[in-house]
């Protein structure tokens, strides 16, 4: 697995985004650039403003001051920024076909019968298609994950925003939702920024890490364990060392490091 092609998906921009919530500010200042196709995951403390950078890149949160802006601008207006919640927040009396229909059919697209058979394909992406017409409560922990993960992308959204998606899962199941994420990234190419308080998820599934720490960034940290990524890589020297790296700028006991072109540090094939 290699990191894909940047070619069929949007890059965001946050200028000095700041947010504030009566004299509560979460976010403050924040300057950060996610590039066309890459991955890059949020971490830092609880109560830090992860989500609600999050939120803001989604257009969910209105900015005090700063600008989001993703381009092309164009991908804001179509309904192309997918969104997995932590938890699944399936609709309790659909079934996973129709909750995963819903997206299209909010943005009206195609017929009826086009939307249960793109529909159908997004639960075939995430192995989940013979449960079609089980209803959530039917469904396990990590089902209901990859349910939720096939609504966001069954619109092919160039942008995927996801907060803490795995947080509530076992270990395995974290492992095997995180290795379907890289691969659905691998085929649909798009944009992602996920938060986790994981430092080891950050490393295996994203490009860069941004840690932020008190409502302001800490800093980017270009990602430089190698592709393809597994989960045996977790006991390669390489991996152990940038967790250090990265807990280290947790904790504000970083040297500052110069950020690098996640392209040509955090890449390759
Ligand atoms: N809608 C809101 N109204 C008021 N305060 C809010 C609101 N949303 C978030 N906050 C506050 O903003 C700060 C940042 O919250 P946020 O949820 O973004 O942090 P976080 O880093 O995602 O935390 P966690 O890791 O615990 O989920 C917190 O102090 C929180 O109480």
């Amino acid at each position: 697995m290699s990191i894909p092609e940047s070619t069929h998906c949007s890059s965001i921009h946050c200028d000095r985004v700041t947010v504030a919530f009566g004299d509560q500010v979460a976010v403050s200042d924040v300057s950060l650039d996610v590039e066309r196709g890459e991955i890059l995951s949020l971490i830092g403390p609880s109560g830090c403003g992860k989500t609600t950078l999050l939120r803001s890149i989604a257009g969910l949160n209105s900015v005090t001051s700063g600008e989001v802006r993703i381009t092309p601008a164009a991908i804001a207006n179509e309904g192309q920024i997918g969104f997995v919640f932590q938890s699944p927040a399936l609709l309790p009396w659909a079934t996973t076909l129709q909750n995963v229909m819903l997206p299209l059919q909010l943005i009206g697209y195609g017929s009826g019968r086009t939307r249960r058979e793109k529909a159908l394909a997004s639960l075939a992406s995430v192995q989940l298609d013979h449960a079609a017409d089980l209803r959530p409560d039917e469904l396990s922990g990590g089902m209901q994950m990859r349910a939720s993960i096939a609504r966001a992308l069954v619109t092919e959204p160039k942008v995927l925003l996801l907060d803490e998606p795995f947080a509530a899962l076992d270990d395995m199941l974290r492992n095997d939702l995180g290795r379907l994420l890289l691969s659905l990234w691998q085929r649909q190419r798009f944009t992602a920024v996920m938060v986790t308080h994981n430092i080891s998820e950050s490393i295996l599934l994203s490009t860069r890490i941004a840690v932020m720490r008190a409502g302001a960034l800490e800093s980017v940290l270009p990602n430089p364990v190698a592709w393809p990524r597994s989960p045996a890589q977790m006991r390669t020297q390489a991996f152990a060392e940038f967790l250090g790296v990265v807990s280290d700028h947790l904790r504000g006991r970083s040297e500052e490091q110069p950020e690098r072109s996640v392209m040509s540090d955090g890449g390759g094939s």
